[in-house]
Order: C-alpha cells, then sequence, then structure tokens
C-alpha cells in the first residue's frame, strides 16, 4: 500500500549508505567467524551493518519490529507478529564477501500483518538496486522488470544454492535434486551464491527459475516480493503456498516451470525459522542416502 512508500524509499537510502560499509571492506583482510557450519560464515562488517540499518530505521520509526540475521544469531528472539517489522539480510552472500566473489547484497524486506508490503535488494558491487512494493511492480535501478514468462521445463535455465549445510542427508538431497533436473533435461543450473540475487535474477528474465531449500526468511523474502511482482511465482518446494519461514522456496517465470520443479525437488528436513530448534529434531546428521 502506497502508506508504506516513505518507508521503503528510507530503506533505500540507508541500503545505499550501508553499502559503503561493504564495499570498503570488500578488499580488505576480514576476521571470520563460523555460525552453524564450517561453511556458514559471519565477519565483522555484517553485524556492523546489521547494527548501523536496525539503528538507523529505530531512531525514524521507533514502534516497529525487526528480525535481522545477525540479531538472531545472537541470540534475539524471530518472532514475526502483525506490527510493522523490518526483515534484514545486511549481507547475503557472505561467503562471495570473504573470498571477493563479486556478488553481495543488502535484503531487506517489510512485512505487515505478516504480508510483505515491500522489498530491496542492492546488489552492492554490481550497483544495482532492485524492489518491488505489493501491488505497484518490480524495478531494477527504476526500470520496469519481467520475469521471462518460460513455461516449458526443459527451455528452462534454474538456479539453486549449495547452502552451508555439509551433512549427509543434506547433501544427498541436494545434489540427487540437480541430478533430476538436469535429467528432464533443464538447459543448465547456475549459483551465484546469494540466494537474493539468485532470486531477483528470476524478476530479470534472466533465469527460469531458482528453488532451495534450508536458506532464512532473511535471505528471501524481499526477493519473493520483487518476483511476484515482475509477473513471476513463488511457492514452497512441495508446490503448496510460499511461507517465508519455511525455509523452502521456489521462484519461476510461470506456474507450469514452477510445478515441475516441485514434482522433481526433495526437502531435506530443517528447523521452521519460527520454531525453537530446541525443540526439534531436524535430522542433521547422516542417517541414509535412500532418497
Ligand atoms: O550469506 P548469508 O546471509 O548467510 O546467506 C546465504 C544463504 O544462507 C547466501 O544466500
Ligand atoms: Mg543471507
Ligand atoms: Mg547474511
Amino acid at each position: 500500500m502506497a502508506e508504506w512508500t516513505e518507508c521503503m524509499n528510507f530503506g533505500i537510502t540507508i541500503a545505499r549508505q550501508a553499502s559503503k560499509v561493504i564495499l570498503e571492506a570488500f578488499r580488505a583482510k576480514k576476521d571470520v567467524m563460523l555460525k552453524s557450519s564450517p561453511a556458514d560464515l559471519v565477519t565483522e562488517t555484517d553485524q556492523r551493518v546489521e547494527k548501523m540499518l536496525i539503528s538507523r530505521i529505530r531512531e525514524r520509526y521507533p514502534t516497529h519490529k525487526f528480525i535481522g540475521e545477525e540479531s538472531v544469531a545472537a541470540g534475539e528472539k524471530l518472532e514475526l507478529t502483525d506490527s510493522p517489522t523490518w526483515i534484514i539480510d545486511p549481507i547475503d552472500g557472505t561467503v562471495n564477501f570473504v573470498h571477493r566473489f563479486p556478488f553481495v547484497a543488502i535484503s531487506i524486506a517489510f512485512a505487515v500483518n505478516k504480508q510483505t508490503e515491500f522489498g530491496i535488494v542492492y546488489s552492492c558491487v554490481e550497483d544495482k538496486m532492485y524492489r518491488a512494493q505489493r501491488g505497484g511492480g518490480a524495478f531494477v535501478n527504476d526500470v520496469p522488470l519481467h520475469t521471462s514468462g518460460q513455461e516449458d521445463i526443459t527451455k528452462s535455465l534454474v538456479v539453486t544454492e549449495i547452502g552451508a549445510e555439509r551433512d549427509c542427508l543434506a547433501l544427498c538431497t541436494m545434489t540427487t535434486n540437480i541430478m533430476n533436473l538436469l535429467a528432464i533435461p533443464i538447459q543448465g543450473i547456475r549459483a551465484v551464491g546469494t540466494a537474493a540475487v539468485d532470486m531477483v535474477l528470476v524478476a530479470t528474465g534472466g533465469a527460469d527459475a531458482y528453488y532451495h531449500i534450508g536458506m532464512h526468511c532473511w535471505d528471501i523474502a524481499a526477493s519473493a516480493l520483487i518476483v511476484t511482482e515482475a509477473g513471476g511465482v513463488v511457492l514452497d518446494t512441495d508446490g503448496s503456498e510460499f511461507d517465508m519461514m519455511s525455509r523452502k522456496v521456489i521462484a519461476a517465470s510461470s506456474m507450469p516451470v514452477a510445478k515441475r520443479i516441485a514434482q522433481v525437488v526433495r526437502a531435506f528436513p530443517c528447523t521452521r525459522d519460527d520454531e525453537d530448534p530446541a525443540r526439534v529434531n531436524n535430522g542433521g546428521h547422516c542417517i541414509s542416502s535412500g532418497l
């Protein structure tokens, strides 16, 4: 709704400011810390950028709530209520950032009554500002975005991510999914290293679909809106309605392509973002390769 346009414009302004911090640090040597796995990295820049974004937003909108990747990693409760909530990934593509692989993004979604009102994905190194407001279309650097409209999976280029999981069940599931898609056959698989950028590539028509299991709401909430506002569809990997907390997503140029991917892709168990991990056995160890 138009009432949130001012918030979106503010989000774009502070994303541009925060990108300066990321780009200054991009070429420098970094101290790297591990989170959930040896491939789940965080740097002081991730933490600094998130703090900077949240403090700027809080100053201007003191009643708004936040879900931030690094705040959750530091122990804050991940809770999406009906209140206006900013969902922030300060650096999407931290592994790329650490290696200086030139695709990193700031992802900011804004939800009210649990519905995403706008999404911002700023691909900093490329200087591409993607944005969409619910009902208002999607844009990159103010140019309107449209998906490819491709309906034939055999003519599709599909993007996915390898993710940070290194347990056998997740790795077997992920590689089997890739193999089964290639066997359809599709025309290719790509992985850029940032879920937010992977997904907005579907909005540009440069890719026909994206799917991923194991990412979090801050990785995909903004780009999910950008894809749907560009004319695409977003589903759960089981073909049901998209749920930003489920950690499973297919974004596609058309419903036939999305549904065909849902027929092939299997999910490994992962704890929902809004569930208490302590209550859930997510099977994060090798129990079998029987998929
Ligand atoms: O770099 P981040 O924010 O950890 O995100 C990864 C997925 O978890 C890349 O999209
Ligand atoms: Mg991320
Ligand atoms: Mg991140």
